[in-house]
């Protein structure tokens, strides 16, 4: 059957993010050759894998906390600009590479908050000396995310001073103030007690009701992600082996090496 033509009311969804022909070595090991992966605008992407196959690595990748040795990435349409040097790929416009990864977010496995500043400050940091957001008005907007994520009354306590769940709740808030457009989560809940788990799972799953915020989510709660996530992303060693709505992976994946790891982390 022919593709129906496109017109003004049938637009396709613009992608937040493309990976196309990643390559990433670290020291002499390949952990991504050739890895390319599109991201419609507000899909709520799961990333699975067993230890080691890259995951943190294509999220890194995107913030821009790594760089590619080959391939482009592009964000809402816009290609990164990378350009070759001495045979490796440098940030050719760093104000350009800021403005385009702006609408990025990310959050860590170990929270990584600024010890020496409250839960509040920590939120208003980026607003107020990134954004210059007058400070009466990022702290009103950080005091209301800390609310709605059941932490206003511990504004003012430093991170030393919260559980690892109220930690990483902060980071999500802190993220969040940045308004972003593409939040990724690293193993979000991993270095937490269970007991705090769902207190983040609860926060993460408010926020992907969502619908303008495009989601990727590295974790190793496969309750969470078939919950949440419209699609999976199963990688192993750097390549994707399976790539299939999040109901399909769940309860008929297709790939042997997928249904082995369903059956080791279920
Ligand atoms: N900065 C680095 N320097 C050297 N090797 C690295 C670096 N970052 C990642 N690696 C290696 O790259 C491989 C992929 O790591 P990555 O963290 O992306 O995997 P992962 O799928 O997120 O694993 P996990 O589930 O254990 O977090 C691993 O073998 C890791 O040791």
């Amino acid at each position: 059957m022919p593709a129906a033509p496109e017109t003004a009311h049938h637009t396709p969804p613009l992608n937040a993010l493309r990976l196309s022909g990643i390559g990433k070595s670290f020291g002499g090991a390949t952990i991504l050759s050739g890895f390319s992966l599109d991201v419609p605008e507000g899909q709520r992407l799961a990333l699975i894998g067993g230890s080691g196959s890259g995951k943190t690595t294509v999220l890194r990748l995107i913030a821009g906390l790594e760089r590619p040795d080959a391939g482009d990435i592009e964000l809402f349409g816009r290609r990164l600009p990378y350009r070759r040097f001495a045979g490796r790929l440098i940030p050719d416009d760093p104000p350009e590479m800021r403005e385009l990864r702006r609408p990025i977010g990310m959050v860590f496995q170990h929270f990584n908050l600024f010890l020496h500043l409250t839960a509040l400050e920590n939120v208003t940091e980026a607003p107020i000396h990134v954004l210059g957001q007058p400070p009466a008005e990022a702290r009103r907007e950080a005091l209301a995310l800390l609310d709605s994520v059941g932490l206003a009354d511990l504004a003012d306590r430093y991170p030393r001073q919260l559980s690892g769940g109220q930690q990483q709740r902060v980071a999500i808030v802190r993220a969040l103030a940045l308004r972003p457009r593409v939040l990724l989560f690293d193993e979000v809940t991993a270095s937490l007690d269970p007991e705090k788990v769902a207190e983040v799972l609860a926060v993460m799953r408010t926020l992907a009701t969502d619908e303008r915020v495009t989601m990727i989510i590295v974790t190793h709660e496969m309750g969470f992600a078939r919950e949440v996530a419209d699609r999976v992303v199963f990688m192993q060693r750097g390549v994707i082996v399976e790539d299939a709505p999040a109901i399909d992976f769940f309860t008929a994946p297709r790939d042997p090496r997928s249904r082995a790891f369903l059956n080791l982390a279920s």
